[in-house]
């Protein structure tokens, strides 16, 4: 079974646009654990523009699922993470100032830092994931850093999925091959959607977790409309 964890992270982005509560990402979480998520992904980035600091801890109170907490790992990320002990910690090598994740992580440059960093996760308990390319060299770099498992960056699957599915998705199977192999576990996100979900996990039906958040938010927006117009008209009555 593939597990689904919900990013909760436009949640935030649409509370925050106003400046109170609402939406409540905390009761919004609690909804959709309710109703299946298998898990609650949070992505605090350093200006917490979406999710903030406190949301996160927030969260850790009420969750009865996994929490998967992403993000570059910055001392204070760190710190927030060895503080609330998610199940889960991926780490994203993103730059301060992106519009949203746009890369993964180069696991061969970067093998000292990422080594210490995820015995320092492992040593608290906390399974580790790193958010990669999907490139071969990058998941064999990734097992040799000792990580529990990889994430497959899926921007690139979803942009050529439209165009030409079997060619969209040759390269997260090889990786996917290569990570199991390697006795990696596999998780993957960006971009996955309703359209391009099942054709992905039918693909690679071993994978561990997605994480979906902007196309499953905005889904529920179209879905959700009717039913609340409907309310609306009739209180109106
Ligand atoms: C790692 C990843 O792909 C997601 O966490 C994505 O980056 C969501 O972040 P934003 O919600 O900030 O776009
Ligand atoms: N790790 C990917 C994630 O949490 C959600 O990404 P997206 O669905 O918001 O693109």
């Amino acid at each position: 079974m593939i597990r689904l964890s919900v990013n909760i992270n436009k949640i935030a982005t649409l509370r925050n646009a106003r400046g109170g509560n609402t939406p409540n990402v905390v009761e919004a979480a609690k909804r959709l654990e309710s109703f299946g998520a298998q898990g609650i992904t949070v992505h605090p980035r350093p200006d917490e523009r979406h999710i903030r600091y406190t949301d996160v801890r927030e969260l850790t109170k009420v969750l009865t699922t996994e929490f998967n907490i992403e993000g570059n790992p910055n001392p204070k990320f760190i710190d927030l993470v060895l503080e609330t002990k998610p199940a889960q910690v991926t780490l994203v090598p993103d730059a301060v100032d992106v519009l949203t994740s746009n890369a993964g992580w180069d696991t061969v440059e970067h093998k000292e830092f990422l080594k210490t960093v995820i015995a320092k996760f492992k040593a608290h308990g906390i399974r580790t994931s790193i958010f990669v390319d999907p490139d071969v060299a990058m998941v064999q770099g990734a097992a040799e850093v000792g990580t529990d498992r990889i994430e497959l960056y899926t921007e690139a699957y979803a942009q050529g999925f439209t165009q030409n599915k079997e060619q969209a998705v040759k390269p997260y199977v090889e990786c996917a091959e290569e990570a199991k192999r390697l006795g990696l576990g596999i998780n993957a996100g960006h971009d996955l959607s309703l359209d391009n979900i099942k054709y992905f996990a039918e693909k690679i039906p071993f994978l561990d977790e997605v994480s979906i958040g902007h196309a499953l938010i905005s889904e529920a927006l179209y879905d959700g409309l009717e039913p609340v117009v409907k309310a609306y008209l009739k209180k109106l009555s």
